[in-house]
C-alpha cells in the first residue's frame, strides 16, 4: 500500500466493498445470529452496573439492610454475566467462522478469475501483485466481515444501550455526559488521519520488504556468486530500519490517542463525581445511581475508542477491496463461445491450418505477417527462423493463449475458436523449453495431479520417454518430493519429467518448443527416439534452434521476421539454396545465432 492512496482508489473502494457483499449471502443467518448474541452481551454488560446499584440502593446503602435481597441480586448478577460470557463466546465463533468463509470464497473466486485470463493479463502485471490480491488483500477485506462489522453492531449499540441506560437514570447528569460526544468527537478527528497515515506507512513498508525479501531469496545464487551478500544484507538493515520506525511511529500515535481518551474519560469521571457527589449529598440522587453512572461513563469510552480503530480498518479494507474488484472487473480477454463445439479426443485427426493470420502483440506491431500453412494429420513439422522470427507466437496462436487480428487458424476444418479452450488444451500439448514444475511428486508433476490417470501410465510415459533411469535413481522413485519448482533436478531431468508428462496426458497434437536444448546429446538422442515414437500417431510441430532435430520433418517451415518465407522438406530446401539452405550450411550451430 503506498502512503498516499490515492482519493479515486478510497472513494471507489466503498462500492468496491459493496460489490463483495454477495459472498456474504450464504452466511446471512451466522450474521443474523452475530447481531442477536452481541444483542445479549451488550444487554448483559448494560445491566451490571444497574444491578449493583439496585443491590446498593436498596440492600445495602438502606435503613434495613437485606440479606436476602443481597444474595437475589448477586444470584441474578452471576447469571447475566455467565449469560455475558457464553454469548460472547458463541458470537466471536460463528463471526469468524463466517468470516473466514466469505475470504475463502473470495479468494478461491479471484483465484479462478486469474486462471481464466488470457496470456496477455499476465504479460502486463506483475507475478507478485497477484500474489498480493490474493493472499494480503483478501485477508485485510477479511478484517471487515470480522472486525470492522462487528465493532459496528457490538460498540454501535453499546453506545446506544449505555446512553439509554443513563438517561433513565438520571436526565441531568446524563446531559452533561452527553458533552463528552463533541470532545471525543474531535479528538477521534485529530487522530483519525494520523492513525491512518501511520497505519499506511507501516503496510507499504512492509511490503517493500516482503518484495525485497522475495526477489533475494529468489536470487540468491546470484547474490551469492556475486559477492552481494553484504551490500543486500545492508539494505535489508536499512529496509528493517525504516519499518521499525513506521511501526514505532504507528504505535506511538495509537497510545497517544488511547491515553488521551483514558485521561479524558478519568476527567469525566471525577466531574460525575463533582456533580453527582454533590447531588447525593443534597439527597437529590441515591449513591448507586452515582455508582453507576460511574460504571457507565467508564464503559461509554471503550467502545468509542474502538470505534474510531476501526475507522483505519474501513480504510485499508476499502483499498484493498478496490485492488480485488479491479482484478475481478476484468473479463477475460479470450472467451469460449456460448456453444463450443463436442469433441471427442479419439476422433480428432489433428489437421492444423493457419489462414493468412496476422497478429501483434501490440495491434499495430505485427510479430506475424499473413501466416498460411496446413499440416496434414500425424505429419511431424518443424519450425526454424532466427531469434523473434516468430516461432514461440505461432504456438501461442495455436493453443489459442493470444488471438490474431487476421485470418484464422483451424483444427480438423473447424476454427479453433470454436472449441472450448479446455478441450483445445486437451487436444494440443506443449513442451517448453522453461520446464514448470509444481510442489508435489515426480508422480504427481507427470501425471499434473490427475488422478485418474494410473501410476502404469505414468511409468509407461516416463519409460518412452527415458526418464526411467533418474526415477529409478530417485531415492523414492516416482514418489520423490520435488522441491520448489523441481530445484533438486538437473535441468535436463526437469525436461524428462516434461516429456513424460506429454506422452501421459497424451494430447492429439503435440507441440516441443525448443525442448530437447538442456539436454545432452545422449539424452537428447534418447529422448527422441522415445518422441519420434509417440509423434507417429499424432501431429507434432517441433520449434527447434538445432537443425539435425528436424532434418527426417515432413515439412519445415522457415520464418524470417514474422514472415513465413519458406516451406518443404529439408532435401526440397537445400536444393532450394535460400534461408533454409544458408541456416543449413552452419548446420550443428544454434541456428539462431547464425
Ligand atoms: N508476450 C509478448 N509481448 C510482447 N511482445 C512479445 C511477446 N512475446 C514475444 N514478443 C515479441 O514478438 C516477437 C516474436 O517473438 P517469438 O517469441 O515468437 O520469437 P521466436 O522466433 O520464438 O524467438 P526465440 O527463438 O528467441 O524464442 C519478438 O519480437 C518478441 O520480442
Amino acid at each position: 500500500m503506498s502512503t498516499t492512496e490515492p482519493t479515486a482508489a478510497r472513494k471507489g473502494g466503498m462500492s468496491s466493498l459493496t460489490r463483495l457483499l454477495p459472498f456474504a449471502r450464504p452466511y446471512v443467518w451466522q450474521f443474523v445470529a452475530v447481531l442477536v448474541l452481541v444483542i445479549i452481551f451488550n444487554a448483559s454488560t448494560v445491566l451490571q452496573p444497574y444491578l449493583v446499584k439496585i443491590a446498593i440502593d436498596n440492600d445495602i446503602a438502606t435503613a434495613h439492610p437485606n440479606y436476602h435481597g443481597l444474595l437475589v441480586i448477586s444470584l441474578v448478577y452471576f447469571g447475566v454475566v455467565v449469560i455475558g460470557v457464553i454469548a460472547n463466546f458463541v458470537q466471536i465463533v460463528l463471526l469468524q467462522n463466517a468470516g473466514q468463509s466469505v475470504i475463502r470464497s473470495i479468494r478461491v473466486a479471484l483465484f479462478q478469475h486469474i486462471e481464466r485470463q488470457a496470456m496477455r493479463f499476465f504479460d502486463t502485471r506483475a507475478i507478485g501483485r497477484l500474489v498480493t490480491n490474493v493472499s494480503n488483500d483478501t485477508e485485510t477485506v477479511s478484517q471487515f466481515f470480522t472486525n470492522f462489522f462487528l465493532s459496528l453492531i457490538r460498540d454501535g449499540l453499546s453506545v446506544v444501550m449505555i446512553v439509554i441506560a443513563m438517561f433513565r437514570l438520571n436526565a441531568r447528569i446524563a446531559l452533561y455526559a452527553m458533552l463528552l460526544i463533541p470532545i471525543i468527537f474531535a479528538i477521534s478527528r485529530l487522530f483519525r488521519g494520523r492513525l491512518r497515515r501511520a497505519y499506511q506507512t507501516t503496510r507499504s513498508r512492509l511490503s517493500t520488504l516482503n518484495a525485497f525479501l522475495a526477489e533475494n531469496l529468489a536470487g540468491m545464487r546470484i547474490i551469492q556468486i556475486f559477492h552481494q551478500e553484504r551490500r543486500q544484507g545492508r539494505a535489508f538493515l536499512e529496509l528493517n530500519q525504516s519499518h521499525r520506525e513506521a511501526n514505532v511511529s504507528e504505535y506511538f500515535t495509537s497510545v497517544w490517542f488511547n491515553r488521551t481518551l483514558e485521561l479524558l474519560g478519568n476527567i469525566a469521571v471525577a466531574a460525575v463525581v463533582w456533580i453527582g457527589g454533590g447531588s447525593v449529598l443534597k439527597g437529590a440522587i441515591e449513591f448507586g445511581t452515582l455508582y453507576a453512572f460511574i460504571r457507565y461513563i467508564q464503559q461509554f469510552f471503550q467502545p468509542i475508542n474502538s470505534m474510531t480503530q476501526q475507522w483505519n480498518t474501513l480504510q485499508s479494507s476499502m483499498v484493498a477491496a478496490d485492488r480485488i474488484g479491479s482484478v475481478l472487473s476484468i473479463e477475460p480477454e479470450i472467451q469460449d463461445v456460448p456453444r463450443p463445439v463436442s469433441v471427442n479426443q479419439a476422433n480428432i485427426k489433428g489437421r492444423i491450418a493457419f489462414e493468412h493470420v496476422t497478429f501483434g502483440y501490440q495491434p499495430d506491431q505485427p510479430v506475424l505477417k499473413d501466416i498460411d500453412f496446413t499440416v496434414e494429420p500425424g505429419q511431424f513439422i518443424g519450425v526454424v527462423g532466427a531469434t523473434g522470427a516468430g516461432k514461440s507466437s505461432v504456438m501461442s496462436l495455436l493453443t489459442r493463449f493470444y488471438e490474431p487480428q487476421a485470418g484464422r487458424i483451424t483444427l480438423d476444418g473447424i476454427s479453433i475458436d470454436a472449441y472450448s479452450q479446455a478441450d483445445l488444451h486437451a487436444i494440443i500439448g506443449i513442451v517448453q523449453q522453461d520446464v514448470n514444475l509444481f510442489t508435489g511428486t515426480v508422480k504427481d508433476n507427470i501425471r499434473l495431479f490427475r488422478q485418474d490417470i494410473p501410476d502404469e501410465v505414468v511409468r509407461h510415459a516416463a519409460e518412452v520417454v527415458g526418464a526411467d533411469r533418474l526415477i529409478d535413481r530417485l531415492s523414492k522413485g516416482l514418489d520423490t518430493p520435488l522441491y520448489g519448482k523441481g530445484s533438486n533436478l538437473s535441468a535436463g531431468e526437469r525436461q524428462l519429467i516434461s516429456f513424460a508428462r506429454i506422452v501421459a496426458l497424451d494430447p492429439r497434437v503435440l507441440i516441443l518448443d525448443e525442448a530437447t536444448a538442456s539436454l545432452d546429446s545422449q539424452t537428447e538422442e534418447l529422448v527422441q527416439k522415445g518422441l519420434t515414437a509417440v509423434a507417429k500417431e499424432r501431429t507434432t510441430m517441433v520449434i527447434a534452434h538445432r537443425l539435425s532435430t528436424i532434418r527426417h520433418a515432413d515439412q519445415i517451415l522457415v520464418l524470417d521476421k514474422g514472415r513465413l518465407v519458406e516451406q518443404g522438406t529439408h532435401a526440397e530446401l537445400v536444393a532450394r539454396g535460400g534461408l533454409y539452405a544458408q541456416l543449413d550450411a552452419d548446420s550443428g550451430i544454434d541456428v539462431t545465432r547464425s
